[in-house]
C-alpha cells in the first residue's frame, strides 16, 4: 500500500500471507490480460480466427475462474483454528467441509455421548457422597483406592501403604480432591474436620514427584501452628513409607542454620512464620516448588499471618507451580483472596460450606458464672470421666488456672499453652496421644487440625470466640467416622453469641436449644470477655505499690509524723 494513500491506513499491515489467494487470483488476472494484449501485436489475422481465439479464451478464463474459486476455498480451510475460521465463511463452502467431516462428525456425536453420560454418573456419585463441585472439565471422583493405580499409574509401594493404614475407602474429600490435583489443577477444598484432608493432598504430592530428588525444594506445606506442621510431617512420612522421599520439617534449628540457599528437600513442611525467615534471613530457594498446600487455609488468610503467606506465595516462583488451599471453614474472603493467587482452581465443598461434623453430639450448659463453671466440671468428672478429655480456655493464664485447680483433684491432667517451651509442648501432645493424660487442658493453640485419636469429649470452658473457632474445637473428637460430644459451657456474657452455636448445632444434626435462633443477631468478631479468675485459692493480698516518701521534716511538724506512724 502506497505510503500516502491515506492517512485511515497508516500504520496498516498488509498480511501477504494471509491474502495469498487473492494476491494468485489477482496475479493470474493480470496475466491472461497480458495475454490478450499481446494478441493485439499480430494485426493481419482472419476474422473468424479471431472469433475462435476469443472463445478459446472466454472458456481458458472461465476454467481459471474455477480453479482460483478451488484454491481459495483449500486457502480457507487450511485457515482454520480450533473449529474457528479465521475468515468468516462463507455459505457456498459449508457444503465441502461437511463432506468431509461426514465420517468423524458421528464419531464425534458418539464421544459426546459417552461424555456426557460421564458427567451424568459422576454427578450421581458426587451426589451420593455430598460432593459439590465447580469449576472447568473437573475429572471424575474416585470409585475407590484402586482407581488411582487404574486410571493415574499410583506406585505399587505407596499402594500398599493406603492399605497398612487400614484405609479401605476413600473419605469424600479424597474421592474429588486427589484426582483433581493429580490431573494438575489448583484445588481450594471445605471439607469437615477428621474427614482426611492430609491424605487428599499429600497422595496426589507424592504420587506426582514420582521418585526421590536432589533438585531443590519441590512441595512445601504450610501450616499455622508448629504442633500441625509437626503432626503432618510425621503424616507425610507414614504416607511415603519405603519410597525414600526426603520429607523435612522446618525446625527452629534448622532456621538458625547460617545459609539454606543449597537446602533441597522433597516435600517442607512448615509455619509461614519459619518460612518467611528462611527466605528473608538464609536465603532458601523456592523457585523450583511445584506444589504449594496451604492447610488450615483460613488461619493462614487471618490478618496477623497474611503478609508471612504472601511472601512464601511471592518466593514460590515456578510458573507451573500447582497451589491448593484446604480447612474445614471456607469465609467468602479467603475463597475472594484465593482466586487472586490460582489459575482455573476446581472448588470442592463436602457437605455444608463451614459446618461442625455430624458426628460430634453437641450441648449448650448454663453454668451461671465463673465459681458455677468449676464447680460444673468437677461434678460432671466426679460422676463419670471418660477419657481423653480435651478442654479449651481463652487465654495461657486460664489455662494454668485450671490446670492448678484439676491437678489437686487427683486427674491425669495436663496443660498446652504457648508459654511452654517446644519440648514441653511436644511432651504434652506425645502423653496425651499415648493415654497417660486423661484430661488435656489447652488454648486454641491445638484447636486446628491435630489428630488425636479416639478424643470422646471436648469442653469448650470458654466460649469459643468465633464459630469457626467452634467447628474446629469440637472437631477434635469424632474423627475418622468415630462419634464424639462437645460440651460448651456459657455463662451471661456468652448469650449475645449463643445463636451463632446454635444455628451450627442445627445444621449439623444436633439437638438445638430453639430459642437460643430467636435471640437478636449478633455479628462477633473476636469473643473475648475478661472473665473471673478461674483459681479458687486466695491469692495473697499483694501489698499497694509504695509511694516514694518526701524525706520528713522532723523538726516542727509533728502532724506529718503522725501521719507516717
Ligand atoms: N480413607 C481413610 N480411611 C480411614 N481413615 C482415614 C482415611 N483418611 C484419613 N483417615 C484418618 O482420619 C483421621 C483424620 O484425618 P485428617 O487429620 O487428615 O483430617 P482433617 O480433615 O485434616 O481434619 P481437620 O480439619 O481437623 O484438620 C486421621 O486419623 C487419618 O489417619
Amino acid at each position: 500500500m502506497e505510503k500516502d494513500s491515506s492517512f485511515l491506513f497508516a500504520g496498516t499491515h498488509f498480511d501477504r500471507k494471509k491474502f495469498a489467494a487473492d494476491i494468485a487470483m489477482f496475479k493470474e488476472k493480470k496475466e491472461s490480460d497480458k495475454a490478450i494484449d499481446d494478441s493485439s501485436l499480430f494485426e493481419d489475422r482472419e476474422p473468424e480466427l479471431e472469433e475462435e481465439e476469443k472463445k478459446v479464451k472466454e472458456k481458458e478464463k472461465e476454467k481459471e475462474k474455477v480453479r482460483v474459486k478451488k484454491r481459495k476455498r483449500k486457502t480457507i480451510r487450511s485457515e482454520t483454528v480450533e473449529g474457528f475460521s479465521v475468515f468468516k465463511s462463507s455459505k457456498s463452502e459449508e457444503p465441502v467441509v461437511k463432506e468431509e467431516n461426514e465420517q468423524p462428525e458421528n464419531d464425534l456425536s458418539l464421544e459426546k455421548k459417552k461424555f456426557y453420560q460421564q458427567l451424568e454418573r459422576d454427578a450421581l456419585f458426587r451426589k451420593k457422597h455430598n460432593i459439590h463441585v465447580s469449576g472447568n472439565n473437573i475429572p471424575s471422583p474416585l470409585g475407590d483406592f484402586a482407581e488411582l493405580s487404574s486410571r493415574f499409574g499410583c506406585k505399587a509401594k505407596l499402594f500398599r501403604n493406603l492399605a497398612n493404614l487400614g484405609f479401605k475407602e476413600p473419605t469424600p474429600i479424597q474421592r474429588q480432591a486427589i484426582p483433581v490435583l493429580l490431573s494438575g489443577r489448583e484445588c481450594f477444598s471445605c471439607a469437615p474436620t477428621g474427614s482426611g484432608k492430609t491424605l487428599a493432598f499429600v497422595c496426589p504430592i507424592l504420587m506426582k514427584l514420582k521418585r526421590a530428588s536432589k533438585d531443590g525444594i519441590r512441595a512445601v506445606i504450610l501450616c499455622p501452628t508448629r504442633e500441625l506442621a509437626t503432626q503432618t510431617t510425621r503424616e507425610c512420612k507414614r504416607f511415603a513409607e519405603g519410597c525414600k522421599f526426603c520429607i523435612k520439617l522446618m525446625s527452629k534449628q534448622r532456621v538458625k542454620r547460617a545459609d539454606l540457599s543449597k537446602f533441597s528437600c522433597d516435600i517442607l513442611i512448615s509455619t509461614p512464620l519459619r518460612l518467611k525467615l528462611a527466605i528473608r534471613k538464609k536465603h532458601i530457594d523456592l523457585s523450583k516448588v511445584e506444589y504449594l498446600v496451604l492447610d488450615e487455609s483460613d488461619k493462614l488468610f487471618e490478618l496477623g499471618l497474611l503478609k508471612q503467606i504472601d511472601s512464601v506465595v511471592k518466593a514460590c516462583s515456578n510458573p507451573s507451580i500447582v497451589r491448593s488451599l484446604f480447612s474445614a471453614t471456607l469465609p467468602d474472603f479467603v475463597e475472594e483472596l484465593a482466586r487472586t493467587i490460582m489459575h482455573d482452581a476446581v472448588r470442592v465443598i463436602i457437605g455444608r460450606k463451614n459446618t461442625a461434623s455430624e458426628n460430634v453430639k453437641q450441648k449448650l450448659v448454663f453454668a451461671g458464672s465463673e465459681e458455677g463453671k468449676l464447680l460444673a466440671l468437677r461434678q460432671s468428672f466426679a460422676e463419670s470421666l471418660n477419657p481423653p478429655v480435651l478442654i479449651f480456655v481463652q487465654s495461657k493464664e486460664r489455662a494454668k488456672e485450671l490446670h492448678a485447680e484439676l491437678v489437686v483433684d487427683n486427674i491425669r491432667v495436663d496443660v498446652i499453652h504457648s508459654d511452654l517451651s517446644q519440648a514441653q509442648r511436644n511432651n504434652a501432645v506425645d502423653n496425651f496421644r499415648a493415654g497417660k493424660t486423661w484430661v488435656l487442658i489447652a488454648t486454641d493453640v491445638i484447636a486446628r487440625g491435630m489428630d488425636f485419636k479416639g478424643v470422646n469429649c471436648v469442653i469448650n470452658y470458654d466460649f469459643p470466640d468465633s464459630t469457626s473457632a467452634y467447628i474446629h474445637r469440637i472437631g477434635r473428637c469424632g474423627r475418622a467416622g468415630r462419634s464424639g460430644e462437645a460440651i460448651t459451657l456459657y455463662t451471661e456474657e456468652d448469650v449475645p453469641f449463643l445463636r451463632n452455636i446454635a444455628n451450627e448445632m442445627k445444621s449439623s444434626g444436633s439437638e438445638f436449644p430453639s430459642w437460643a435462633l430467636g435471640l437478636h443477631k449478633k455479628k462477633w468478631k473476636k469473643h473475648r470477655p475478661r472473665r473471673e479468675s478461674i483459681s479458687t485459692t486466695p491469692k495473697e493480698k499483694e501489698e499497694p505499690p509504695r509511694k516514694k516518701r518526701k524525706k520528713k521534716a522532723v523538726v516542727g511538724n509533728n502532724q506529718s509524723s503522725m501521719e507516717s506512724s
